[in-house]
C-alpha cells in the first residue's frame, strides 16, 4: 500500500521537477501544440493534448492526478459560481467548465495579458460559450474587489481554485471573506508546490487559528471548506 502511495507521490513530484529543471513554459508553444493536435469541440480531447505536451515540455498546467482531485470536488460540490486565480492556458478551466451543472458559470482571472487571450482561444476550442465563462485580465488584487460587478449583487462564489501566486493565497482570501463572496457551503481548492512548503506558511497559520476545515488532498493540494462558523473555532480539522 505504501509503495503504491510513495511511486505516486514520486511521479507528482519529478513531474514538478521537470516543470521547473527545464527549459522556460512557453505559452505559446503550448497553445500552438493544443490547438493543432486536440480535436475541436471536445474537452476530453483538447485535455488529453494538454497532457500529452506536458509529457515532453516545460507546463504550469495541474498534472492529470491534481486534475482528478479537481474534477472529484467539482463533480461534488456541483458549483453554480466558481472562481479561478490562475488561468494560465486554460487547462483547469476547461477542466471545470466540462463539469458545471447547467447554469454554471466560471470567472477565472489571468494576469498576463498573452497567456489570458490564448488560454480564450483554447476554452473556446474546447467548445464553452462567453455565456459560460469570462476571463478577466488583471491581478487578483485587482479582480476581486470588482467580482461582484460580475456575479450579480447575491451571486456567492461556490468554488474557488487557487493557482496562481501562493504569497497572495493568504491576502486573496481574507479579502474575498471581507467581501462576503463566499458562499456558506463553498470550498476552495488550494494549489502549492510539494517543493515549497513553505509559501504556504502564512495561510496555514491563518487557518489553523480559529482551527478550519482544511485537509491535504494530494501532495500539491489543499481543500479549505468554507463552513458559515468557519470564525468561531468551533468546527476543525
Ligand atoms: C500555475 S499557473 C496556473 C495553471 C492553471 N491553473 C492550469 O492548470 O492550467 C499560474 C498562473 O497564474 C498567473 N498569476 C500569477 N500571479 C497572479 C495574480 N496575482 N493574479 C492573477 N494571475 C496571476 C500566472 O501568470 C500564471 O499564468
Amino acid at each position: 500500500r505504501y509503495r503504491v502511495s510513495l511511486t505516486a507521490l514520486c511521479r507528482r513530484v519529478l513531474h514538478r521537477l521537470l516543470k521547473l529543471a527545464r527549459r522556460k513554459v512557453c505559452v505559446r508553444s503550448t497553445h500552438s501544440f493544443v490547438f493543432s493536435n486536440c480535436t475541436h469541440g471536445k474537452p476530453d480531447s483538447v485535455l488529453e493534448t494538454f497532457d500529452l505536451y506536458a509529457e515532453t515540455h516545460p507546463s504550469l498546467s495541474l498534472c492529470p492526478q491534481e486534475g482528478e482531485v479537481l474534477d472529484e470536488v467539482v463533480r461534488r460540490v456541483a458549483p453554480l459560481c466558481v472562481l479561478e486565480l490562475g488561468t494560465h492556458c486554460g487547462y483547469s478551466s476547461i477542466r471545470i467548465l466540462r463539469l458545471l451543472p447547467p447554469g454554471g458559470r466560471l470567472l477565472t482571472v489571468e494576469q498576463d495579458a498573452q497567456s489570458a487571450e490564448l488560454a480564450e482561444e483554447l476554452i473556446l476550442v474546447a467548445g464553452f460559450k462567453h455565456t459560460q465563462f469570462q476571463i478577466l485580465t488583471q491581478s487578483s488584487a485587482e479582480a476581486i474587489p470588482a467580482l461582484s460587478s460580475h456575479l450579480g449583487p447575491d451571486a456567492r462564489l461556490d468554488l474557488i481554485l487557487m493557482d496562481h501566486d501562493p504569497q497572495q493565497y493568504l491576502l486573496d482570501l481574507l479579502l474575498l471573506q471581507r467581501l462576503g463572496l463566499l458562499s456558506p457551503a463553498g470550498c476552495v481548492l488550494l494549489v502549492c508546490s510539494p517543493q515549497d512548503p513553505r509559501s504556504l506558511f502564512p495561510l496555514l497559520e491563518h487557518l489553523r487559528a480559529p482551527a478550519c476545515p482544511v485537509r491535504a488532498r494530494a501532495p500539491g493540494l489543499l481543500e479549505l471548506n468554507c463552513h458559515s462558523d468557519r470564525h468561531d473555532g468551533r468546527e476543525g480539522s
